[in-house]
């Protein structure tokens, strides 16, 4: 790098040259100078870029190849996923994604974007110095992105938080295997955190028992409540996954809360994948079973969701309805995600607060020692201006 007194050179010369001045490099002073930042990294599972057979070929490739979710053996795999998955289930899924596609592109995207918009805005209420970065772990915005923007704002301590209610290997280990992997790339780490699940925390337990309550205030009570959470092979849990556990605890959970009796609610799986078993009882032939059995209004609740997406809005909301309906039931309510709703909002910054604990960025504006903090924040800001940093 030249560095040179940019008034000593005609300024013709100094853009023809391109030489970088004194302000410039200046400007240059590595962003360790501003204040310490810290940030929530928010992982999702990830969604394709459009509904096409290539996009999903694409993110399917990217999904299915990870050793966390797939835990055939690598040569057996290959051939079932570039023989049969890849050629027959992207264009299938391809068109279930383009009946929930939005103007503004996949729903998951879109609601979690919000949420993360919404997140940031209410802790900067009080911590000015935590910022929220969203990240999914399959397509975009990758976790290396955003494991890239650490150095740049000086963000030295990373409170990781998967949003997944219920820890599996298959979701909430891949976040941590992804991000770790990242952050594999840094010279400097940051300080970091993980948040392995939240189903037990009274603020989610009552998020959803609420959204629950608020859709039976407007539409009355169905006949039966079904908590229907995402699948995983049946040997995951017989390997010594919590999930199955976890998502009994959580509807347990739940129905307590809302003083349901045990005859009135049931669990299920769903969207399992491939010939071997996964965890039952499945969601589809409940449904049909419960129909067949005289059930005629059923409202179905997703909470291994966080946001709506094609296993909630396509799956349940569509092709599972059509099925209930067909086997002799009359109405299948589908009971929305949290999504960006305030409750969740509050929730999850409850849950950071909670995990920040200890780290200056989270003291808050109005904790014990505030304004030692702020003094030195002030300082580093003044330094930083100073520098021209902005
Ligand atoms: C072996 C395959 C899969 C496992 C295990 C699995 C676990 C799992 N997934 C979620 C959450 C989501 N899954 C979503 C889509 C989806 N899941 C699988 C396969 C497995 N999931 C596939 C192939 C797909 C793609 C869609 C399709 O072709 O059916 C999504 C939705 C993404 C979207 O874009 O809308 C979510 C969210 C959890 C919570 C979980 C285990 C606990
Ligand atoms: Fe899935
Ligand atoms: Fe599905």
């Amino acid at each position: 790098m030249v560095v040179i007194d940019e008034d000593s050179v005609p300024e013709n010369e100094m853009s023809k040259a391109k030489l970088i001045t004194t302000r410039e490099a200046t400007r240059q002073v590595p962003a360790h100078c501003k204040a310490p930042r810290a940030a929530i990294l928010m992982v999702n599972l990830g969604t394709p870029d459009e509904p096409t057979a290539p996009a999903l070929r694409r993110y399917l490739r990217q999904f299915l190849s990870d050793p966390r979710v797939i835990e055939v053996p690598k040569p057996i795999w290959w051939f079932i996923l570039n023989g049969i998955i890849l050629p027959f289930r992207a264009p299938k899924s391809a068109r279930a994604y383009a009946s929930i596609w939005t103007e503004h592109g996949s729903p998951l995207l879109i609601n979690n974007r919000r949420l993360a918009d919404e997140l940031q805005r209410e802790l900067h209420r009080t911590l000015p110095r935590v910022d929220v970065m969203l990240a999914m772990s399959y397509g975009q915005p990758s976790i290396d992105q955003a494991i890239d923007r650490l150095r740049a704002e000086n963000i030295q301590r990373l409170l990781v938080l998967p949003l997944y209610p219920q820890y599996s290997a298959t979701t909430t280990a891949s976040v941590f295997d992804a991000v770790t992997r990242s952050l594999g790339r840094l010279r400097w780490l940051p300080e970091v955190r993980f948040i392995n699940d939240y189903c037990n925390e009274p603020d989610w337990l009552d998020a959803i028992a609420a959204s629950i309550r608020d859709h039976q205030s407007q539409h009355g009570q169905a006949d039966q409540l079904l908590f229907s959470f995402h699948g995983i092979p049946k040997r995951n849990l017989q390997a010594g996954d919590p999930y199955y556990c976890q998502c009994q605890a959580s509807a347990r959970q739940i129905a307590e809360r809302l003083q349901m009796p045990d005859s009135q609610w049931k669990l299920s799986f769903q969207s399992r994948l491939g010939k071997a078993e996964w965890l039952k009882p499945y969601t589809d032939e409940t449904l049909r079973t419960m129909a067949k059995n005289g059930v005629k209004r059923v409202q179905v609740i997703c909470p291994g969701f966080s946001i709506d997406c094609l296993e909630t809005l396509e799956e349940i909301a569509e092709e599972n309805r059509e099925e209930f309906i067909e086997a002799g039931g009359q109405e299948l309510e589908y009971i929305p995600c949290l999504n960006d709703s305030p409750a969740h909002v509050k929730l999850l910054a409850n849950l950071c607060r909670k995990h920040g604990q200890g780290w200056p960025e989270f003291a808050g504006q109005r904790a014990a020692g505030e304004d030692a903090l702020k003094a030195r924040v002030e300082r580093a800001d003044q330094a930083a201006e100073r520098l021209n940093l902005g």
